[in-house]
This record gives C-alpha cells, sequence and structure tokens, in this order.
C-alpha cells in the first residue's frame, strides 16, 4: 500500500511538514501506518515523504514499533498529491495485484475500514472508496472574477446522492498503475485517485466510512482527533 505523506499542511498552519506533526505526542504518520498495519491484510507500507525529509521519516518508522508482519520503505515525494502517489506506485514491488492509498492526513481510520476496503477489491471491484454521507446543503459556484467579488451559485446537488469520499482507497494494482500512467490531471481535478480510475471509464464502489477516517486538514481537525484518541483511551486503554 502507498501512504502519501509529503504535503506541507498549508491549511493547518506554520509548522513541520503535516505528517511529522504530533497527536497526542506520536507523529500523525505513524499513528497512520499504524491504522494500516492493523489489518492482517496489510503486508508492505510505501510511505511518500517531504522530498527533503525522507531521512527523517525512516528514521521515525525505525523508531516506532509496528507489527512484524508489516514492511515498510520510504520514498521522496512530489509537489502535488497525485505526483506523491505516483512515485509511491513505483516503489512496489513486482507481484502486486491489490493496492491502498491511504492519505497520513487521516490518522485514526478504524481498521473495520481498511479491511471492508480491501475485501470489496478482492471481492472483484477495481477500485473502491470508504464514504459518509453528506451532513451540509453543498452548492455548486461560479468562481469570483476578481478578489472580493461574491461567488454566484449555480447549482444545488441533490444532497441524497452526495458522498463525503475518504480514504483508503483500494484498487487493482493494474488499473490504478494505467490511471496514473494516462490521465494528467491537475488542481481540483485531481483530488483523489479513485477520480483518475473514474476517467478512464472504470466503476468506483463506495463502501461505508467512518467518521474517525476524517482528514486533519485544519487546526480544529487537531483538537477532535486528539479527543478521539482521548476517549479510545478511556474505553480500552488503546
Ligand atoms: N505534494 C503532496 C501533497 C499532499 N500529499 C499528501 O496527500 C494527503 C492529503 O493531502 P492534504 O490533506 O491536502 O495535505 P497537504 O497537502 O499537506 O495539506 P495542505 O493543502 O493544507 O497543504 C496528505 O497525507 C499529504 O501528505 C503528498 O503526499 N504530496
Ligand atoms: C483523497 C482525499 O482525502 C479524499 O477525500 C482528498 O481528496 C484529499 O484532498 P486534499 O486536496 O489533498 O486535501
Amino acid at each position: 500500500m502507498v501512504i502519501p505523506a509529503a504535503g506541507r499542511g498549508v491549511r493547518l498552519g506554520p509548522g513541520a511538514p503535516k505528517a511529522l506533526r504530533a497527536l497526542n505526542g506520536t507523529p500523525m504518520l505513524i499513528h497512520a501506518v499504524r491504522a494500516m498495519a492493523a489489518s492482517r491484510a496489510v503486508s508492505l507500507v510505501v510511505v511518500v515523504a517531504p522530498s527533503d525529509g525522507a531521512a527523517e521519516v525512516k528514521h521515525l518508522l525505525d523508531a516506532h514499533a509496528l507489527p512484524e508482519r508489516t514492511d515498510y520503505l520510504v520514498v521522496p515525494g512530489g509537489d502535488t498529491r497525485q505526483e506523491s502517489v505516483h512515485l509511491g506506485l513505483q516503489a512496489l514491488p513486482e507481484g502486486v495485484t491489490t493496492v491502498l492509498v491511504h492519505d497520513a492526513a487521516r490518522p485514526l481510520v478504524p481498521v473495520d475500514t481498511v479491511d471492508a476496503v480491501i475485501e470489496a477489491v478482492r471481492d472483484g471491484a477495481v477500485a473502491v472508496v470508504p464514504a459518509l454521507p453528506v451532513a451540509d446543503t453543498v452548492k455548486e459556484v461560479e468562481p469570483a472574477e476578481k478578489p472580493g467579488d461574491p461567488e454566484q451559485v449555480v447549482a444545488t446537488p441533490i444532497r441524497a446522492r452526495l458522498r463525503a469520499v475518504q480514504t483508503p482507497q483500494g484498487f487493482d494494482y493494474d488499473t490504478l498503475v494505467n490511471a496514473h500512467a494516462t490521465i494528467a490531471l491537475t488542481g481540483e481535478g485531481a483530488t483523489d485517485d479513485a477520480g483518475m480510475v473514474e476517467r478512464l471509464g472504470a466503476p468506483v464502489v463506495v463502501v461505508p466510512g467512518h467518521e474517525e477516517a476524517f482528514k486533519v486538514t485544519r487546526p480544529l481537525d487537531l483538537v477532535l482527533a486528539e479527543a478521539v484518541l482521548a476517549r479510545r483511551r478511556a474505553n480500552d486503554g488503546f
């Protein structure tokens, strides 16, 4: 599996690259790797590190315990999430048939969600996303022509048909590699890997996501993540 962890975390504010920031004293990336390694089906984790931080990330992984069955390797990332995932895929060994892609920025995804994604791929889906219904009404807008101008609402998609998509996303290896080799998207067009597979015309299926698989993006998300960890500790001594 591939964990893109090369982002700076601009929306989180100044500080270390997001994946290296601590949650309850442990780097977010370590939480994310452990969340993946909790699945017995995950045998290799390729971590895509900030391009200037691969050695530090390797050191971190060496210093934190993972299950013995889990191997890991670290490769430097690119300027965009899409590039980083591509670099991670290139580091996978021959013979891989199922691949997961999981954001380091989703450190608390429960193992049941990981296993549900893997099972759906093994049952024959070529691309699988965990997703939740959307709580807010979502508007499509026309971007403002110049800063300060109001955005114009152009549509209100039917909320019951919308899903907020999480990771890990699971794929048939050949399909995902083909998508990364042939679909060149930029900006908002490439916000997730399943979207690239959709552009190939291949089907993408949804399995239930989980509230605790939220993405740590803004400062308030750090507060929520610490609260989830505190609740886990209180519930089961995690
Ligand atoms: N060049 C990049 C950009 C993002 N990511 C990874 O993609 C995941 C999802 O990205 P996001 O949460 O948007 O992280 P950042 O890009 O770091 O956030 P921001 O946009 O606030 O800078 C993260 O695990 C992030 O490390 C990556 O590997 N390489
Ligand atoms: C892949 C993702 O987490 C699915 O919701 C999301 O699209 C990542 O987006 P970002 O722009 O990297 O925050």
